[in-house]
């Protein structure tokens, strides 16, 4: 019998996905007859301790992974549940991303006051959102709109929906269905609206790379289909360079018949204020060859200087 030590970050949705990896993999023990049991082990990161300041200014992404890579390498966790979107890019030597589960909802999603979609809200209406990705997407669709800063977890940023007066904010769907507040949305925002972040909605199981054991289990959730949408989108992340917080915004998708079938992959660049906004799509089988060609033409279009000008 082993002991398997998950490590988790403390906020609400964390701890939750956690318990609910954890469910999936116990369920397939049972099932299976195999000998491990799980433990959690909450580990507090330095993204937990300053998620008042702007993100970008003091390190992006790596904020809520670093501690969590640190306690896996040094042996305190065995593994660890994030969401794919908070994953930088390259991982550290000894670390792998060991499975890939079915992606929740990828859209993100207006929760608002009153009730009023997003074309319905009334001119001038005061959307938070810290999301530059989006801020510049729902700046594009409807200019009137007053984007401010709304910053916390997802429980704080429903909160300050009430407390700081905002007609409406955005979230992602994947969260707010993973701890059961499906009712809280409004209405989902269809890509063509608003392209999710690279990611979004999937989970990544990391471990070490050398712990054959938990690979092994791990393998047994992987969802190939989603592996390989989330590698385009990757792929067109790292080739971007889009490891700190820009207005990148990716998706692909893989037609009903299958994980081999054709991959879709939209992705658009955008200027902080939405005034430019670049998209392109492309299809083929090969994830990483369709997450560079988008991003082959996405630079041919001039996102280099506009992600150059956002990260200012
Ligand atoms: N930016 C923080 C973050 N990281 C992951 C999620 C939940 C959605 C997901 O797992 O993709 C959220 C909240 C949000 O963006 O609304």
């Amino acid at each position: 019998m082993r002991n398997i030590i998950v490590g988790t970050r403390q906020s609400t949705l964390a701890v939750t996905q956690t318990n609910q990896t954890i469910q999936l993999l116990k369920d397939l023990c049972t099932q299976e007859n195999l000998p491990y049991t799980f433990e959690v082990k909450s580990i507090l990161t330095r993204g937990d301790r300053i998620l008042d300041v702007t993100l970008s200014k003091v390190g992006g992404k790596g904020l809520f992974v670093k501690e969590i890579e640190d306690a896996l390498m040094n042996g305190e966790i065995d593994l660890a549940i994030h969401s794919m979107k908070d994953m930088p890019f390259e991982l550290p030597e000894g670390l792998r991303i060991g499975a890939v589960p079915k992606r929740e909802d990828p859209r993100d999603c207006l929760i608002s006051k009153d009730g009023k979609s997003l074309k319905d809200l009334p001119q001038g209406a005061r959307i938070g959102t810290s999301s530059l990705r989006r801020a510049a997407q729902l700046h594009a669709y409807r200019p009137d709109l007053q984007i401010e800063s709304l910053r916390g977890n997802i429980d704080t940023r429903l909160r300050k929906l009430v407390d700081e007066g905002f007609d409406a904010i955005l979230l992602a769907a994947a969260g707010l269905h993973r701890m059961g507040w499906k009712d809280r949305i409004t209405e989902y925002l269809e890509p063509e609206v608003c392209l999710p972040a690279v990611g979004q909605g999937a989970l990544a199981i990391e471990c070490r790379s050398d712990d054959s054991d938990v690979l092994g289990l791990l393998s047994r959730v992987n969802d190939a289909v989603t592996e390989r949408t989330v590698a385009a989108e990757r792929r067109l992340l790292g080739l971007l360079n889009g490891g700190c917080q820009v207005p990148i915004g990716a998706y692909a998708e893989i037609e009903a018949a299958g994980q081999d079938a054709e991959l879709h992959l939209t992705a658009m660049v955008a200027s902080p204020d939405g005034a430019r906004v670049l998209k392109k799509v492309a299809t083929g089988f090969d994830p990483e060859q369709v997450g560079s060609e988008v991003a082959k033409q996405l630079i041919e279009l001039g996102a280099d200087s506009i992600l150059a000008e956002a990260r200012e």
